[in-house]
């Protein structure tokens, strides 16, 4: 059984619609409502930023200060995290502009990127915001595809910014007609090393969710199958150096063809995950709402289930709204299934008797305009 992360403390000032807040937690699973407009969901969000990355709504980082702040907004967490028990601390300063990055403590040292994060704690949410997934653009399936590769291999981010901007220098170049051929094979063969080993990030996390999906006709929620396409599709199973050796080839011989396009039109950043319901054999896409969500929540669980056991450690999961659309017979074989995982959970929902089925596995806090309170009202 993997071990719990667990946030046991958490304090916000001037975040979204809080001035101050404060929450000590036991390690039972947090279950958090209220009204809505009350503030739910921004409780989560503060806890998707210690994680890295800009949140679970990817936000513009001055946008998150309270309105009415002078422009700083600070986050501090006390958590026992895989490395033992940690302070983080994390925000924007007042006058940091419109470019900001945020900054992160880890037991009141900085850290040097918000990557550092990864060393205590992997946090995954599953949001109403990404009930379109299946149906939506192929780059928000890349960004999801990359947050499941992230919390089992933390160097996939750097990868893949390093790969981002090695591209955008070629495409500058080619755009310009700048075709010096060393020096574009200098950027090709970057791009090809690391365009490759995030392929292959990508593939092997997905060989291992699939070996999980083994119960997966026994739930309701089910792990669809996952399937990779738009880059090296099924030729994963070669040698690195091969892969590496035909993309660069096809780079260099794609120069003109990508000088026109003003863009690089084969690698990795072109990949979509095709996602097919496995029992009813059909693409996701085609699923009925509540199919899809049923979905959604199965791969979020097989993928909690796959960091416990890759890491020995079980991700803190961040539910909002979990339980809007499900009947109470699969309200309750989900609360059984998120406390199986052995992690701390945190859940949002306007009514309280919706999480009945909890029990004292969880407990309960009352959110309203802006401040958060033990119990229920
Ligand atoms: N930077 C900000 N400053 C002040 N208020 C903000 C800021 N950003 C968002 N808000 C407000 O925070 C409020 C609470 O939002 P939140 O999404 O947390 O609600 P919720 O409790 O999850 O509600 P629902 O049940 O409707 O999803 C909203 O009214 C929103 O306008």
């Amino acid at each position: 059984m993997a071990q719990k992360t667990s946030i046991s403390r958490l304090k916000l000032t001037d975040f979204r619609n809080y001035a101050a807040a404060s929450l000590v937690l036991d390690s039972r699973h947090v279950v958090l409502t209220g009204e809505n407009g009350a503030g739910k969901t921004n409780l989560m969000e503060a806890i998707s930023f210690l994680s890295p990355g800009r949140g679970f709504r990817r936000a513009v980082l001055t946008d998150v200060t309270r309105v009415g702040a002078d422009g700083g907004f600070t986050i501090f967490a006390d958590l026992d995290g895989m490395e033992g028990e940690v302070a983080i601390g994390t925000g924007i300063e007042p006058g940091d502009g419109e470019s900001v990055s945020r900054k992160v403590r880890i037991n009141s040292t900085p850290a040097k990127s918000t990557e550092e994060l990864s060393d205590h704690l992997n946090v995954l949410w599953l949001t109403p915001s990404m009930d379109g997934l299946f149906t939506g653009s192929s780059s928000d399936r890349r960004r999801f595809l990359d947050r499941l590769v992230l919390s089992l291999d933390p160097a996939h981010g750097r990868r893949a910014s390093d790969f981002e901007r090695a591209m955008r220098s070629r495409n500058r170049l080619l755009s310009e007609g700048r075709f010096d051929p060393s020096w574009l094979t200098g950027i090709e063969t970057q791009m090809a090393e690391l365009g490759i080993s995030m392929a292959a990030a990508r593939h092997e996390m997905l060989g291992l969710l699939q070996s999980l999906s083994v119960n997966s006709a026994e739930t309701p929620f089910p792990t669809p199958a996952l399937t990779l396409e738009g880059f090296m599709d099924g030729g994963m199973d070669r040698p690195a150096a091969d892969l590496e050796d035909d993309y660069l080839e096809a780079l260099r011989n794609g120069r003109g063809r990508d000088a026109a396009a003003g863009r690089t039109l084969e690698g990795p950043h072109r990949v979509d995950l095709l996602v097919r319901h496995h029992e009813k054999n059909i693409e996701a896409a085609r699923c009925s709402t509540g199919e899809q969500k049923a979905l959604l929540i199965g791969l979020i669980l097989a993928h909690a289930r796959l960091t416990a056991d890759m890491t020995g450690f079980a991700p803190i999961l961040l539910l909002d709204e979990i339980a809007a659309h499900l009947d109470e017979g699969r309200r309750a074989t989900l609360f059984d299934l998120v406390d199986g995982l052995g992690g701390q959970a945190f859940m949002t929902g306007t009514d309280q008797s919706m999480f009945a089925a909890l029990g004292d596995r969880a407990q309960f806090f009352t959110v309203t305009h802006g401040s958060v309170t033990p119990g229920t009202v």
